[in-house]
């Protein structure tokens, strides 16, 4: 069983937007309880590369901004390593800054669409080259005199998003975008801080070009989708009871919570308060032996799309048939999400089915052990070590590294808190 409490590690995608918005403020600042996950620390290589001053010191991370226009033309090509959230964000600064560079990452970024965001920042003026018209990398951008957009978007991405809402920063007029369904809004709420012009009226998005963001003091709080795992865990694992601290708990992250009370799951929510514009509070889990099985598809799926993998590991726990759906997305993940989950999921004897945009579950199941194939991919890593809790057999996983990507210290975590 799981028994104790601990303090949750900082969000990755607050700690990305915090490098990267202090990075082109102008000025001194701090980032408290920063990420050190590989993602984050890829963030940094590259702002480093275009000569940003970043000092790290402990969990804390010391930025000097060089102002909305001061990056340098990188002495190197930028490596995002794994990170969907580096690229695609940093394209949008990119796009505004006159300078050309080469953006490239790993195996698995290499095949990650791009087109969703060098599509609405050719259309902004930006010049853009990559394989096959600028969907995949290596992406070489040309930027600068951007005009702004007026853009409905195809996807419900945040990354998408911030890609032009940052590029927006930089254009001759206002901007506009409407969201297909609401996605998370870090980068609204801290860029706001930094003392950007933008106006949200629930779907649209309204940005109108500055000329310098000010410097800014950033606490990270705690990743619900780090936190999800241990949720999970305590959820199934007979006897558990477990204290998670200073957990994020933005309205467009939350889905998670939302599907756990739906399924009868005992999560109280203590200590709710406001840190530097964002909710944070504890959660308190426990053990609960009366799982039921429910339906997760439409607005939600963004709010948890990062979740979906444990939570279809939930869903063998509970009685009668999960259906997720509308969640596409997930096959263009770090791994094809939908395909990893489901062949782990059959392989330790579970009964779930795959769809085009999601899968079904039918429950309980007796789960037995296995070789799991991660796909390097640190959210299935994490799934199937939760999994092996209360698998009948012992689950080895083909990779752990991969977990630093996220949540570095998981697995140490994981082996304090079992009793
Ligand atoms: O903006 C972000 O920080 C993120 C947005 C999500 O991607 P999409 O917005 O592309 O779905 C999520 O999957 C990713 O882990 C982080
Ligand atoms: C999809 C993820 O991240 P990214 O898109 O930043 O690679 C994730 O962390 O689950």
């Amino acid at each position: 069983m799981l028994k104790g409490s601990f303090e949750l590690i900082g969000d990755k995608s607050i700690s990305h937007r915090a490098i990267m918005f202090s990075s082109i403020s102008k000025g001194y600042n701090k980032i408290s309880n920063f990420l050190m996950g590989q993602d984050c620390l890829s963030t940094i290589s590259c702002f480093r590369k275009m000569g940003i001053d970043i000092d790290i010191k402990g969990k804390d991370v010391f930025v000097k901004g060089n102002g909305l226009r001061g990056l340098k033309k990188p002495n190197e090509i930028l490596d995002v390593g794994n990170s969907g959230t580096t690229i695609r964000l940093i394209m949008g600064i990119l796009a505004g800054n006159e300078f050309e560079s080469t953006l490239i990452g790993d195996e698995s970024i290499s095949k990650r669409p791009m087109k969703r965001v060098t599509d609405p920042l050719r259309t902004m003026g930006c010049k853009i080259e990559g394989k096959e018209d600028a969907n995949y990398t290596p992406i070489k951008i040309y930027g600068g005199n951007l005009r702004g957009i007026d853009y409905k978007m195809p996807v419900a991405s945040a990354q998408v998003k911030s890609a032009i809402i940052l590029a927006s920063l930089y254009a001759n007029e206002n901007s506009i975008i409407y969201e297909k369904s609401k996605s998370r809004n870090h980068t609204e709420i801290m860029l706001k801080s930094f003392g950007a012009d933008i106006n949200v009226n629930d779907l649209k998005i309204n940005i109108n070009p500055v000329d310098e963001l000010y410097n800014q003091d950033v606490y990270v709080p705690g990743d619900i989708s780090s936190a999800s795992f241990i949720i999970v865990g305590t959820l199934i694992t007979k006897g558990s009871e477990v204290l998670i601290k200073n957990v994020g708990l933005n309205k467009t992250r939350t889905g998670i919570l939302d599907v756990v009370e739906a399924m009868n799951g005992n999560i109280e929510i203590i200590n709710q308060r406001i840190v530097g514009g964002e909710i944070v509070g504890d959660l308190l889990v426990r053990y609960s032996p009366n799982l039921i099985a429910t339906t997760i598809n439409k607005d939600i799926i963004p709010r948890l799309i990062d979740e979906i993998p444990i939570i279809a590991l939930l869903a063998t726990q509970a009685e009668g048939t999960t259906i997720i759906k509308d969640a596409k997305e997930l096959k263009v993940k770090e791994s094809n999400r939908i395909k990893t989950v489901v062949d782990n999921l059959k392989l330790m004897g579970a009964d779930i089915e795959e769809l085009e945009d999601g899968m079904i579950i039918k429950g309980k199941n007796k789960l037995k052990g296995g070789k799991i194939k991660t796909f390097k991919d640190h959210r299935i890593a994490m799934t199937f070590s939760i999994a092996n809790l209360i698998s009948d057999g012992d689950i080895k996983l083909d990779n752990e590294e991969c977990i630093n990507v996220s949540f570095p210290g998981y697995l140490e975590l994981i082996s304090n808190l079992l009793k």
